[in-house]
């Protein structure tokens, strides 16, 4: 039996794509090992959807863009990582090593160089995130979502496009509706301000909630430590930190979708032909991935685009009723963008690429 160590955390968009081909691998006889940090994100979820799978965590630094007197202590907990993550390969001999990005990532790859087993890395974005890249030098194949992304790695880029999880397409509208006391006269309209939740998009939502109730009823995903007291009162409103069972079956009951652009969200909603305005997280505190994201949406015709520096609430409600007036051109142009590959298909490739 082959051994195969996954990683990828500190948010959830590192950690979807491999909940999604966990299922295959398994039936592929896989034994299956998760290196991630302690109380992550990566951690949650693994012991919520698959608490037999060992989950082993390590030391790891956070690859910060500003100057931190915490800087100078993070090689040596980068260091400390790699000794655990050589340790780990030895002792579980594991044989190659899948690795989705995060800065909890960079140890294990180091560590998959020194001991030399194969590594393959999965970017999502259009541009490649700062722990991709420097874990890119030691990988075998750099696996990408976005055409133009496999340009940065030469010679290792391979486009595979997104993936998504088998059960995001099971939803039942109709469980979602009745579990959330929803009638079938308004449409849905749910929100998401991506895995962690977006302290903007939350503002705009309280600012215009009354506004939006007599046209939508809202599912409002809103992220951990983002809800303040009694906000579930109305009848058409309801608000949650962050779901995980329940999320195929309230993707299937929406009509619209507010999102922030991380790759995973925006291809989820994508391939499941939702009508989506996008609010990118803004260049001022990232590397702009989620504005390239995007705007290569908004291109393409999948989704209405404006980002947050400057947007008031005249603006936010502008887009929304751009997007219900767009909502059946948005559709065709997302019936006929190229469907995602399957999660056999996905792990038909990472088995050629530990080969090579
Ligand atoms: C702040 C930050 O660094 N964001 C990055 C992070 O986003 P982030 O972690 O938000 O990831 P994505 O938006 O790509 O994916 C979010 C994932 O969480 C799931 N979900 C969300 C809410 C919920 O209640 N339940 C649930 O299961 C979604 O279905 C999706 O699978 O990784 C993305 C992919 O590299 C990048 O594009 C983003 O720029």
């Amino acid at each position: 039996m082959k051994t195969i160590f996954l990683t990828g955390g500190g948010t959830a968009g590192h950690v979807s794509l491999n909940l999604a081909i966990i299922p295959e691998l398994e039936q592929r006889g896989y034994a299956i090992h998760y290196v991630g940090q302690a109380g992550g994100i990566e951690e949650e979820l693994m012991q919520g959807y698959y608490p037999h799978i060992p989950f082993h965590s390590i030391s790891t630094g956070k690859l910060r863009r500003y100057f931190s007197l915490q800087n100078a202590k993070d090689p040596f907990k980068v260091l400390a990582g790699v000794a655990q993550s050589i340790a780990l390969i030895r002792k579980h001999k594991a044989d190659a090593i899948f690795s989705k990005g995060g800065f909890v990532s960079v140890p294990l790859a180091l560590a998959a160089k020194l001991t030399n087993r194969p590594l393959i890395i999965h970017e999502s974005d259009m541009s490649p995130g700062l722990a991709n890249k420097i874990a890119s030098k030691f990988a075998n194949t750099i696996l990408t979502v976005f055409e133009s992304t496999a340009k940065h790695f030469p010679g290792k880029g391979v486009v595979v496009g997104p993936l998504i999880r088998p059960e995001l397409f099971k939803g039942s509208a109709e469980k979602a509706r009745t579990q959330l006391g929803f009638s079938n006269n308004l449409p849905i309209l749910l929100v998401m301000g991506g895995s962690q939740g977006s302290a903007k998009i939350n503002q705009l939502i309280r600012e215009t909630r009354s506004e939006l109730l007599s046209d939508f009823q809202l599912i409002h995903l809103a992220g951990k430590g983002h809800i303040h007291g009694d906000e579930g009162a109305h009848p058409g409103y309801r608000i949650f930190e962050f779901v995980t069972d329940e999320l195929p079956d309230y993707l299937a009951a929406s009509d619209y979708i507010i999102s922030r652009a991380g790759s995973n969200a925006i291809f989820e909603f994508l391939a499941l032909k939702k009508p989506m305005y996008l609010i990118p997280l803004s260049k001022k505190v990232s590397r702009g991935d989620q504005v390239e994201n995007a705007h290569y949406f908004a291109s393409k015709g999948f989704a209405v685009t404006t980002e947050e520096d400057m947007l008031t609430t005249t603006d936010f409600m502008e887009a929304i009723h751009q997007m219900v007036r767009d909502r059946k051109q948005m559709i065709q142009s997302q019936t006929d963008a190229q469907q995602p590959p399957l999660p056999q298909q996905f792990v038909d490739l990472l088995e050629m690429h530990w080969q090579k």
